[in-house]
């Protein structure tokens, strides 16, 4: 059950379609009875169909993970399914389209959403165009209904487009770290568990580095934040250009930063931050021109089974490697 309550909450777009899926079972199936009790077939196989094709596309979404395709899905089959309920009900089946909008604004992104309502809305016009009195019971109803329907149209489009740059945002500000860009700490956690289990599955080696900018409160206290900030970005872009494209480098907090090297030896590990380590001495200078170093501390996932001994070994190298003196590298003995 609480596997059920943190997907919910971890992945947005599911949670929409399940709640969006409930309501609409919820709404249309008392329809779907009361109309096929009328034999009214054509709407009652309609509502029966939306009932089923939304419990079919909410399992789908649970079981891959994959909320785009259902989504998709669900606008495709409630603006059809509100077209038709148009057709056969008129002005009384024309309210649904304003509950159509809303429902492919929270399913499908916003420009997809647009396209599909405005397509149901030139469909159901120019079938009541071609077929007076069956849905509009005048032109000037008909044209107050597409008024009130772009308006909605609208202002449904914007609130969508708002919400998911926020949400964009939102999710860049808890996984990022605003000054270099590269993940947090909240990211690291949860690629050094992935390495964890990707180890006892896979049988991957992978190393661990924690990187410490030597007297960096010297160069904050000297020449101001704005340097020290300048020199983290340097570091970063430098360790970036030094490593592979698989390596992970994160900002544990302040100086401190922890990279993640997969497929490695011990020896391969050492190697990458000798590599780091020369880089920065000779690339990266303070504003009087002398040189910034780097302590670094590390070891191999041997043996852990979790990520906070693992991390808590290279943290211990880390501070050998300051006792020694600053500038050094100590890796963690087989
Ligand atoms: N410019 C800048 N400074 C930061 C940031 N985060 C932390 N700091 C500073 O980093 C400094 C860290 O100082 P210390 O922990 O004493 O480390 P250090 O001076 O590098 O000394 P050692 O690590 O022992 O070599 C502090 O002055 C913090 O204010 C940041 O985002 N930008």
């Amino acid at each position: 059950m609480s596997a059920f309550w943190s997907r919910l909450k971890d992945d947005f777009q599911l949670s929409i379609i399940t709640l969006v899926g409930s309501l609409a079972v919820l709404g249309v199936t008392p329809y779907a009875v009361y109309r096929l009790g009328q034999r009214n077939w054509l709407v009652g196989f309609t509502d029966s169909f939306l009932v089923v094709g939304t419990v079919l596309a909410v399992c789908y979404a649970w079981r891959t993970g994959n909320t785009v395709r259902p989504g998709q899905f669900l606008a495709a089959i409630y603006s059809i399914g509100a077209f038709l309920v148009s057709i056969k009900l008129g002005t009384n089946g024309l309210f649904w389209m304003y509950v159509l909008i809303l429902f492919n604004f929270f399913v499908v992104p916003p420009r997809q959403s647009v396209m599909v309502t405005q397509v149901t809305l030139l469909a159901v016009c120019l079938y009541g165009w071609l077929n007076p009195q069956e849905v509009f019971a005048s032109h000037y109803q008909m044209g107050s209904f597409i008024v009130t329907y772009e308006l909605s149209s609208i202002f449904a489009f914007v609130f969508a487009y708002r919400g998911r740059a926020q949400r964009r945002e939102l999710s860049q500000l808890a996984t990022e770290d605003p000054l270099t860009g590269i993940g947090n700490r909240r990211t690291m956690n949860k690629e050094l568990d992935i390495a964890v289990a990707d180890s006892r599955r896979y049988d991957i080696r992978f190393g661990l580095l924690v990187l410490d900018l030597d007297h960096f409160k010297q160069i904050n206290d000297q020449f101001g934040h704005a340097v020290g900030d300048d020199v983290l970005v340097r570091f970063v872009n430098l360790v970036d250009a030094a490593c592979r494209p698989s390596d992970r480098l994160f900002r544990l907090g302040g100086e401190e930063f922890v990279l993640l090297v997969p497929n490695v030896a011990r020896e391969g590990l050492n190697g990458v931050a000798t590599k780091i380590q020369q880089c920065v001495r000779e690339v990266l200078r303070r504003p009087d021109g002398r040189a910034v170093t780097v302590s670094i501390g590390g070891c191999m996932l041997n043996g852990h089974t979790e990520r906070e001994s693992w991390l808590h070994e290279a943290d211990a190298c880390l501070y050998a490697a300051k006792d020694a003196g600053r500038d050094q590298i100590v890796i963690a003995a087989p």
